[in-house]
């Protein structure tokens, strides 16, 4: 059966467009972008968030081994980006498809104005049939300030223009219920059910250039799903597998979109500026709501109620540093929340359906 989409965002991993000795594989780009122009032609919008610079650069510099690894990898990803959109650019240009590139880090999404900033510029590109190209700016972007990878951006920009679907585009056919290499695995095709533990089934290892690896897909697959937007794991180096995806016809693994959850995490995901409240939390809290698992915010780990607030209003959450984390929806006031900070066994401050994310 086809999917119905209007608006998708594709994401390439490096791995798809890299051969295995490191140069960019342009016949599987030029494979892509034809794909993409299909879909295009089909009516629906498309923003392609693609992973590359770095490899891209070490195809055009040999670095010393003794350089720092920061600087390596600014040095690679500034000169590779070029090469990367000048790539996708003359590829599109074939098909009269203008194509952009948007370089975006962290700190956009965290700052109101920088995110409204970043989504209104998207739109404008998609009103103008632009296809934006989107990558880290791994020139100013180091430690800390990174995404986990590319796969985090694609989940967050999804949800910024709320897409109807996110296609990650990976080296293997999906998520396996075993080691993607042993015959005796199979690919998960469906995933509807929150509670799986993939950690029991999917290893850590990552591909030859990737950088989150399988489990870190999982995790945002999972969560964007929960927003309201399908999630669709396939095989990128497959001939024609963004315009089978859609068709239907690939064999792939698709988190189903959440149906009941969606408005509300979607509207509360840019309620950031109707946030009354604040409430500050611990290093442990702030682990449990980050890990794979669905976690609501419990009294346990909060440390400070900052502002006053109602029960049902949007607040933010910070850490111990006055980072913001997120934003929900408070489940009681501040009195009690006051009353029950830093003991066990209350009820939660914010539900993990009403809560989201900033990361
Ligand atoms: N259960 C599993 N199912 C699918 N892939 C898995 C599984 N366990 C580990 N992997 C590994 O995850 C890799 C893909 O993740 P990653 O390296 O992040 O790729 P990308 O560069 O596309 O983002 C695959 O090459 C695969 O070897
Ligand atoms: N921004 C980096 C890619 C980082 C990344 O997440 O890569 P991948 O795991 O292959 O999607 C680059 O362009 O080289």
């Amino acid at each position: 059966m086809a999917f119905n989409y209007r608006r998708i965002i594709i994401k390439v991993g490096s791995n798809v467009i890299t051969r295995p000795d490191g140069l960019p594989d342009n016949e599987r780009i030029s494979h892509l972008v034809n794909q993409i122009a299909d879909i295009k032609k089909q009516g629906i919008e498309v923003i392609l968030v693609s992973s590359g610079a770095v490899a891209s650069g070490r195809s055009l510099i040999s670095v010393s081994e003794k350089n720092n690894a920061v600087a390596t990898r600014q040095l690679l990803a500034s000169i590779g980006q070029v090469k990367l959109i000048n790539t996708y650019s003359q590829l599109f240009e074939r098909f009269g498809i203008l194509c952009s590139q948007v370089l975006v880090t962290k700190e956009d999404f965290r700052d109101r104005l920088h995110y409204l900033n970043m989504r209104n510029c998207l739109e404008i590109l998609l009103q103008h049939h632009v296809i934006p190209v989107i990558n880290e700016n791994d020139v100013v972007s180091v430690t800390e300030l990174m995404f986990t990878d590319n796969d985090e951006l694609a989940g967050l920009i999804a949800s910024m223009l709320s897409a109807e679907a996110l296609i990650v585009l990976t080296n293997v056919n999906g998520i396996y219920n075993g080691d993607p290499k042993l015959a005796i695995s199979s690919v998960l095709t469906e995933i509807n059910d929150n509670e799986i533990d993939f950690a029991s089934f999917v290893s850590s290892g990552k591909s030859q250039f990737g950088r989150g690896g399988m489990i870190t897909k999982t995790t945002i697959a999972q969560k964007v799903a929960k927003l309201g937007i399908a999630v669709h794991i396939a095989n990128g180096t497959t001939d024609n597998i963004l315009t089978d995806v859609i068709a239907g016809k690939a064999l792939h693994t698709r988190f189903v979109a959440n149906k009941k959850a969606s408005g509300k995490k979607k509207w509360i995901a840019h309620a950031e500026t109707a946030a009354t409240g604040v409430v500050k939390i611990n290093d442990g809290a702030k682990t449990a709501l980050f890990s794979a698992k669905a976690s609501s915010l419990l009294p346990v780990g909060i440390i400070d109620v900052q502002t006053d607030f109602k029960k049902g209003d949007v607040i933010k959450i910070v850490d111990e540093h006055n980072k913001a984390l997120g934003i929900g929806i408070a489940e009681y006031g501040s009195e009690k929340a006051r009353d029950y900070a830093g003991q066990k066994k209350q009820r939660a401050l914010i539900h993990y359906d009403y809560l989201y994310l900033q990361r």
